[in-house]
């Protein structure tokens, strides 16, 4: 195919125009949530595997975390069980607990994988009870109507610390780690853990440049649906408090603001149903998405 005059010049723009990202962000630690929502056709999850491959060609360390709760909500449908949400976390009893595990440290994460080493690259996939990196404790949610009231949800944990050693390890050996969001317990039992929230943890914990949540909108909207490109937590806060974000977003947006307020450097939550949506946002001058500010 060859390219007319116009477009040839377009498209050197737009590598030149990568160059500056190129060398700020170069060595730096970039952790990628890929949510299951945005892991839809063919075409968009070969297009996410090549633009992490491209960010760890030209020298960056991206992190993979990936979700899947759709992909759970799938199997439990197979088994005749109904996916339960409290406050957009997943409530889980034992037998809820195995599917999660199976779909996301089996099927979800080897599929990624798989695809980035298919694209060139060299990914390894991890969940927290490798090297128990990831270790957590049950979480007992507290009621939105009532803080002091406590809400058990079952096999669902919170982050007590993560081991930043394994992944710098396989960062060094130009590995891409692929992480899915499964922490163990004190006794080695799992506990299945928001993706988002692993994200933003382990953000802060390798003190990484960015942090990118990857979903399917065009990233926070307002009651009227109008993209809100930047947010500070006051803002977060009433949109909270009126209801405008439900959901996902919850735990999106609390893990998204505490990651920046830890010193993650920008925090983004961008539409992942777009093309190159992670290349566009690391490498070029497009604002995309809502980016959420520390203060
Ligand atoms: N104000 C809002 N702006 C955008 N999305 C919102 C808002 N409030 C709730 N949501 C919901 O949050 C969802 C994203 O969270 P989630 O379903 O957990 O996605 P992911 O699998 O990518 O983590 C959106 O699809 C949307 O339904
Ligand atoms: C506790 C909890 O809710 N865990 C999530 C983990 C997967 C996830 O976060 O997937 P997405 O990013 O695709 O939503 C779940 O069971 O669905």
């Amino acid at each position: 195919m060859s390219l007319t005059p116009a477009s040839a010049r377009e498209k050197a723009r737009v590598l030149a125009e990568a160059l500056p990202y190129i060398r700020r962000f170069h060595d730096k630690t970039i952790v990628i949530k890929y949510g299951g929502n945005a892991m839809t056709d063919e075409n968009l999850k070969n297009g996410f595997a090549r633009d992490v491959v491209l960010l760890k060609l030209v020298g960056m360390n991206p992190v993979v975390v990936h979700g899947g709760g759709p992909q759970i909500d799938e199997l439990l449908r197979r088994v005749g069980k109904q996916g339960q949400f409290i406050q957009g976390m997943r409530v889980t009893d034992r037998e809820t607990m195995d599917m999660v595990e199976m779909v996301l440290g089996g099927l979800v994460n080897k599929e990624i994988v798989n695809r980035i080493n298919q694209h060139g690259g060299k990914a390894v996939g991890l969940s927290g009870k490798d090297g128990a990196f990831i270790r957590a404790r049950k979480l007992l949610m507290p009621s939105r109507d009532n803080a002091e009231e406590l809400i058990d949800i079952g096999q669902v944990g919170e982050i007590v610390s993560i081991d930043p050693s394994l992944i710098a390890f396989l960062d060094q050996g130009d590995f891409i780690p692929v992480i899915a969001p499964i922490g163990v317990g004190a006794d080695g039992e799992a506990y299945n853990i928001n993706a988002d929230v692993v994200a933003g943890k382990l953000a802060e914990v390798l003190r990484a440049e960015k942090l990118i949540l990857l979903t399917n909108t065009p990233g926070v909207l307002d009651k009227q649906g109008r993209l809100l490109t930047g947010l500070t937590p006051k803002e977060v806060d009433a949109l909270v408090a009126d209801g405008t974000l439900s959901g996902g977003m919850l735990p999106k947006i609390s893990a998204a603001l505490d990651a920046a307020r830890n010193g993650v450097k920008s925090v983004h939550i961008i539409d992942g149903r777009v093309e190159h949506a992670l290349l566009l946002e690391v490498l070029t001058d497009e604002g995309v998405g809502t980016l959420i500010k520390a203060r």
